[in-house]
């Protein structure tokens, strides 16, 4: 097992991150649609270092009824991450062995190391009624789209490759062979942009937050009037800077 630091009281907000998906049948996919909305679910995806986490910082900030997945993964914890705040950290058995037993919504191999989204919380904040983000890479976001077609998917694209670079070298989490491996698979990535339902560009900062923000009300207006319920409020705005990373810091 990863060395980590375990979260504490965050780790106790997100539920059974154990429990098993659906199995992956027609007539079991049609169940967990109609038993949970999947336009709730707004996948954002891009590649790595294209400002993911620093926009849903903001938006975060702004909506906190929106639920953010904590995913699992394989990859080593960086300094200040912790174990079920940022992340699941696990071995490869351990998360081998939850996507054997159906427990994954999604899950893919990036750049050496294993992501996966529990599937359990999803189905309990969905089925409460919460709108919920999942910030993946592009194959677990194919994945997704296949088992909940109405999920609303977001590609978030940088202005340039030697931007994108820049960014995650500024960033300063990553090795040389981390970097190299980021940047090839953002090459692939980029060329499958179109498949997504909106394809926003991070340039200034702000205005990225200003267009998945436009994405987010829209889901959560339609979400309020289908169910009748008052319109969710939307709090004051946050400004963030072009270096204002983002956590994967989250609550229940
Ligand atoms: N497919 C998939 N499933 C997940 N559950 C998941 N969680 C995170 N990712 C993506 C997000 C990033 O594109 C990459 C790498 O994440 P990492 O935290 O290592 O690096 P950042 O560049 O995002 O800081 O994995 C998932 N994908
Ligand atoms: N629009 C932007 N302009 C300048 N820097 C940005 C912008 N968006 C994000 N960044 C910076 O780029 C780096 C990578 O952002 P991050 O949110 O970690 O990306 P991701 O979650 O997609 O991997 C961070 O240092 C962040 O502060």
């Amino acid at each position: 097992m990863a060395d980590y630091t375990e979260c504490g009281e965050i780790l106790l907000l997100h539920g059974n991150a154990n429990a098993r998906f659906e199995p992956q049948s027609a007539a079991a996919d049609a169940a967990v649609k109609s038993a949970e909305p999947s336009s709730r679910l707004l996948v954002l995806t891009g590649p790595s270092g294209v400002g993911k986490g620093t926009v849903l910082q903001a938006l975060l900030a702004r909506y906190p009824q929106v639920w953010l997945s904590v995913s699992a993964t394989t990859r080593p914890p960086r300094p200040g991450e912790c174990h079920g705040g940022n992340y699941f950290f696990m071995d490869r058995r351990s998360f081998m062995d939850q996507v054997a037993r159906g427990e994954f919504l999604e899950w893919a191999e990036f750049a050496g190391h294993a992501y996966g989204t529990p599937a359990g919380p999803i189905q309990a904040r969905l089925r409460a009624g919460r709108t919920v983000i999942l910030e993946i890479e592009v194959e677990g976001a194919r994945q997704v789209r296949r088992r909940l077609p109405t999920a609303v998917q977001v590609f978030l694209r940088p202005p340039s490759m030697a931007t994108l670079e820049e960014r995650i070298r500024t960033r300063g989490s990553d090795s040389e062979d981390s970097i190299a491996r980021r940047i090839a698979r953002a090459r692939e990535e980029l060329t499958r942009a179109e498949e997504f339902n909106h394809v926003i560009l991070n340039g200034n900062l702000n205005q990225a937050i200003a267009d998945v923000d436009a994405v987010l009300q829209t889901m959560l207006q339609t979400a309020s009037s289908r169910d009748g319920a008052p319109r969710q409020a939307h709090g004051s705005g946050v400004e963030l800077t072009g270096d204002g990373r983002a956590g994967r810091g989250r609550s229940g």
